[in-house]
């Protein structure tokens, strides 16, 4: 599945809208920034995986480093990264 990242303070209950854009179904796991949940794209209905992160100025600064690493990588490997949407939203 792919992950999204969002900054967001808001849980991750079913039904919760993250983003304007994605739809809450289910928890899927946690790291040390944040949890990650499964979503449905409103907009594409597919499926995906959403990373929730804390809403801390450093954690926002590794998730910018982050999705910075990421581009990098989609760079080396477009084919494999094409899945990949990345974004930050508050
Ligand atoms: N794309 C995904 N599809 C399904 N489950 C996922 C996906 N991404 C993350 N997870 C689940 O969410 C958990 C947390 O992921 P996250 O990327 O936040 O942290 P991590 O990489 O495991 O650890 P850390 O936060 O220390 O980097 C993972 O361990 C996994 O169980």
């Amino acid at each position: 599945m792919n992950t999204n990242e969002i900054s967001c303070s808001s849980g991750g209950r079913a039904g919760t809208i993250l983003g304007n854009s994605y739809k809450v179904e289910s928890f899927l796991g946690e790291g040390s920034f944040g949890f990650v949940t499964k979503c449905l794209d409103i907009q594409t209905s597919k499926t995906v995986a959403v990373k929730v992160n804390k809403n801390r100025p450093r954690i926002l600064e590794q998730a910018k480093l982050e999705m910075f690493i990421l581009e990098q990588l989609r760079c080396l490997d477009p084919e494999r990264s094409s899945r990949w949407t990345l974004s930050l939203s508050s």
